[in-house]
C-alpha cells in the first residue's frame, strides 16, 4: 500500500498534451526498436536498448566509484557485436549512449568510442559468488514487454558476501498509483502518470518515487490476510512460467481475482507497494534462473515487509554465481499469507506430479 496517497505530486493526472507526446514517443521508440532486435543463442531477444543501457550503467558506476574495485555481473556481453556483421549495431548503440550521456551534464566531455562502449558492456563479465562486493545488472528486464510497449525494468543490485544489500528498480511504464487486477495494460490507456523508481537498502525499508524526480515515499507490501481478497501476479509470457500451475495454486488458496500478468521485475515493484499480494513464478522444466532477474526485485519486496522464497520455502541464495540454485519456482507474499501459500504450492505440485 502506498503510504501517503494523498500526496498530490503522486496522483495528479498527466495533462493531455504530455500524455499525447508520451504516446507519440512510445510509437517512435517501438518502430525504431522493431528494426533493431536481435536474437541471442537461447533465442531470446536483445535490442540496442539492452546493450546501451548496460554500457551506460556500467560506465557511470565505474566513474562514480573510482576507489572501489569494480565487479559487475550483467546479462549482456559484446560477443555478437564484435562479429563482422555487428559493426552497424555497435555504431547505433554508441550514438544512443553518447546522446544519453550528453543529457547528464557531468558526462558531456566524454564522447565514447565504439571500443569504449564494447568495453563498458564487457565490464559485466564478473561471475559473482560469495566473497566481496558485486553489482548485479539486468539492463532491460522484460525485453519482450519493452518491445510490446508494456512493462519492463532496469534492475540494479549490490551483493555483499553473497547477500543482496541494495536494490534499485526503474519501471518506466509502471503507473505511479496502482496496477491492479482490472488494470492489466493501463500504461497504454490510463491517465495515470507513469514511471516509477523503487529503491531499498538492507534494514532501511523500500521507497518509491516518480522517475521524473518527486520526493520518495516509503512503501509497504499488502497486509491482506484472507487469500480470498488477494490478487496475484505472474509472468506475461506463458513460456516463462506455468500459468496452469499458478491457477491451480490460486484456486486451492481461494483467490478470487484473475491473475495479473505483467512482464519483468515490475512485478516485485508493484507488489512492494501492495498492488497485489502474491507473485507466483514456475519456469518450465530445465530453465535456470539468473541472479539479475531477481536480486533487485527481491530486496525491494523484503524491505517492504514481504517474503521471497523458492517453492520449498527456502530463501533465495545469491551467493552461488550467475545462477540461482533453487527448488522448482519462486513465490512471494506477505508473512501472514506465506504458510498457507507454501501449503497450496506443495499440494498443487504433488497433484501435478501424480497426474503425469
Ligand atoms: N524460458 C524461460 N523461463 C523463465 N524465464 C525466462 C525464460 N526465458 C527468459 N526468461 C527470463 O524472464 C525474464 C522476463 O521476466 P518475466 O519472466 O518475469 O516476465 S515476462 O515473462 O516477460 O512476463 C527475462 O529477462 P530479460 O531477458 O531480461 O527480458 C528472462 O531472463
Ligand atoms: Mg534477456
Ligand atoms: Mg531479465
Ligand atoms: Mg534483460
Amino acid at each position: 500500500m502506498v503510504s501517503n496517497v494523498s500526496d498530490k505530486s503522486y496522483v495528479d493526472e498527466e495533462p493531455l498534451t504530455e500524455r499525447k507526446t508520451r504516446e507519440e514517443k512510445k510509437k517512435v521508440q517501438k518502430a525504431l526498436l522493431q528494426s533493431d532486435v536481435h536474437s541471442k543463442s537461447d533465442k531470446s531477444p536483445v535490442t540496442v536498448a539492452d546493450y546501451g543501457s548496460q554500457a551506460i550503467v556500467s560506465y557511470v558506476l565505474e566513474k562514480e566509484l573510482p576507489t572501489e574495485s569494480f565487479l559487475l555481473v550483467a546479462e549482456e556481453d559484446s560477443g555478437d557485436l564484435r562479429k563482422e556483421n555487428g559493426q552497424e549495431t555497435v555504431q547505433r548503440i554508441t550514438e544512443l549512449v553518447n546522446d544519453t550521456l550528453v543529457v547528464e551534464e557531468c558526462y558531456t566531455a566524454a564522447a565514447l568510442s565504439t571500443e569504449d562502449v564494447l568495453r563498458a558492456i564487457d565490464s559485466g563479465k564478473s561471475e559473482g559468488g560469495s566473497s566481496g562486493r558485486h553489482w548485479v545488472l539486468d539492463p532491460i528486464d522484460g525485453t519482450k514487454g519493452f518491445l510490446r510497449g508494456d512493462q519492463y525494468a532496469i534492475a540494479l543490485a549490490l551483493l555483499d558476501e553473497g547477500k543482496v544489500v541494495l536494490g534499485v528498480l526503474a519501471c518506466p511504464n509502471l503507473p505511479l498509483t496502482s496496477f491492479g487486477a482490472n488494470k492489466q495494460h493501463s500504461s497504454e490507456s490510463s491517465n495515470d502518470k507513469i514511471g516509477c523508481l523503487f529503491f531499498a537498502k538492507v534494514g532501511e525499508g523500500t521507497y518509491m518515487q516518480s522517475l521524473d524526480g518527486s520526493s520518495p515515499i516509503k512503501v509497504h507490501i499488502s497486509a491482506i490476510e484472507n487469500p480470498e481478497e488477494a490478487s496475484f501476479f505472474e509472468s506475461f509470457e506463458a513460456a516463462h512460467s506455468l500459468h496452469d500451475l499458478s491457477s491451480a495454486i490460486a484456486k486451492k488458496l481461494g483467490v478470487k481475482a484473475p491473475p495479473v500478468r505483467i512482464d519483468s521485475q515490475a512485478k516485485y515493484g508493484a507488489l512492494s507497494r501492495g498492488d497485489g499480494a502474491i507473485y507466483l513464478r514456475f519456469p518450465h522444466k530445465g530453465y535456470r534462473e539468473k541472479i539479475w532477474d531477481h536480486a533487485a526485485g527481491s530486496i525491494v519486496v523484503t524491505e517492504a515487509g514481504g517474503v521471497v522464497t523458492d517453492a520449498a520455502g527456502n530463501p533465495l541464495d545469491f551467493s552461488k554465481g550467475k545462477y540461482l540454485d533453487l527448488d522448482t519456482g519462486i513465490i512471494v507474499t506477505n508473512q501472514k499469507l506465506m504458510p498457507s501459500l507454501l501449503k497450496a504450492v506443495r499440494e498443487s505440485i504433488q497433484e501435478k506430479v501424480s497426474s503425469l
